[in-house]
């Protein structure tokens, strides 16, 4: 099964929206953001990238059916309160499609833009395909002026096919990546994976893709990690444990976002571990595109008892502790390390 024609319409989509979130982050104010229900913060941004990554998908993708797992609902969005917000958003994304020049269309109205959001409500499931997209991952970092990813996905009966994951504020470092080497500071990457044909990085701004792959260390002593930038999504402790028990040496590598899995697939760390306190239920639109993109790259990604992560059972993951990713000569001894200071942490409880 080939998925070209869905990898191209994957990467449009998720250009079109990483370019929309780099305009808002740079010219960020208050009004911007608001807090949802949960507490957890949403911007212009992340409902704007959800209503054109559905606008792209679905003129692309015009013969197929679109099912769509996705983060944000318009929910404050319809009160009179989100007002303001929805005329921001809107013009974010005529300019957007405007400044791009592929797609003909008349300027979209605010109900365009509530109904593209909106269409983000499938169940996901393990029948047929489903689109999963997290139209900002690390919001939080987003706001702060740091890493953050759009991260789209599909699932064909419940196994992630495709993923694409654009990072608008990581490095480029490979200097290799491109035939005109980039300057040190050069940043925005955009990795992606279909199942079976390995992973590519380029730059956001279009530069030839070059195949990426996961760290070969073998020794852990050589490797360092990655973990969440922001305390509440990892216990810091249990990873400080786990990382002592490999003989890991570096400090951990905190960033926001699936941008972890970016840098894990190409190697510039060997190890990522998020391990829960409290019960916490991950969702599959901050997972399925960077796990196929570590996947695909050669590494694995399993939850904290070494189960391969499961897509097909809707809107969430169903997963024992927390998430960790590495190499296959890393993993035992990880899995290893893991359970054992599972066992400490309960055992001192
Ligand atoms: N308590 C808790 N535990 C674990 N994870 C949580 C928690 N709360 C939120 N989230 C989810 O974390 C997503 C951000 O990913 P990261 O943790 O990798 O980045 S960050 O360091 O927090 O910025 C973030 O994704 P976005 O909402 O898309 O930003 C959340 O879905
Ligand atoms: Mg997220
Ligand atoms: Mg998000
Ligand atoms: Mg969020």
């Amino acid at each position: 099964m080939s998925y070209d024609k869905e990898l191209t319409a994957a990467k449009k989509a998720v250009s079109l929206a990483a370019s929309l979130c780099q305009k808002v982050q740079k010219e960020l104010s208050q009004s911007d953001v608001q807090s949802k229900s949960d507490k957890s913060p949403v911007t212009v941004a992340d409902y704007g990238s959800q209503a054109i990554v559905r606008f792209v998908l679905e003129r692309e993708l015009s013969d197929e059916p679109l099912s769509l797992v996705a983060e944000e609902d318009t929910e404050k969005l319809r009160k009179d309160s989100g007002e303001d917000a929805l005329q921001r958003i809107t013009k974010l994304v005529n300019e957007t499609i405007s400044n791009d020049g592929s797609y003909i269309t008349s300027p979209l109205s605010t109900e365009d833009i509530l109904t593209a959001i909106d269409s983000g409500k499938s169940k996901g499931g393990s029948l047929g395909r489903q689109w999963v997209l997290d139209p900002v991952d690390g919001t939080k970092g987003f706001i702060r002026g740091d890493q953050y990813a759009v991260a789209l996905a599909l699932l064909d009966n419940g196994k992630v096919v495709l993923g694409v994951l654009a990072c608008p504020n990581l490095p480029l470092a490979l200097a290799s990546i491109t035939g005109n080497a980039p300057s040190e500071n050069a940043v925005g990457c955009l990795f992606y994976a279909t199942v079976g044909s390995g992973t590519s990085m380029q730059s956001l701004d279009g530069s030839s893709p070059v195949k990426v792959h996961v760290s070969d260390i073998g020794n852990a002593e050589d490797a360092s990690f990655f973990e969440s930038y922001e305390k509440a999504h990892s216990m810091r402790d249990l990873t400080s444990s786990i990382a002592r028990k490999l003989g890991v040496k570096a400090p951990p590598v905190r960033m926001d976002s699936q941008a972890k899995y970016g840098a894990l697939s190409r190697g510039d760390g060997a190890i990522y571990m998020r391990l829960h306190d409290k019960p916490y239920t991950e969702k599959i639109w901050d997972h399925a595109a960077g796990c196929i993109i570590v996947t695909e790259a050669g590494g694995l990604v399993t939850d904290a008892a070494g189960q391969p992560l499961d897509f097909s059972k809707g809107r969430y993951l169903d997963v024992v502790s927390g998430i960790i990713a590495t190499n296959e000569k890393l993993m035992p001894s990880l899995l290893k390390a893991v359970r054992e200071s599972l066992e400490e942490k309960d055992s001192s409880s």
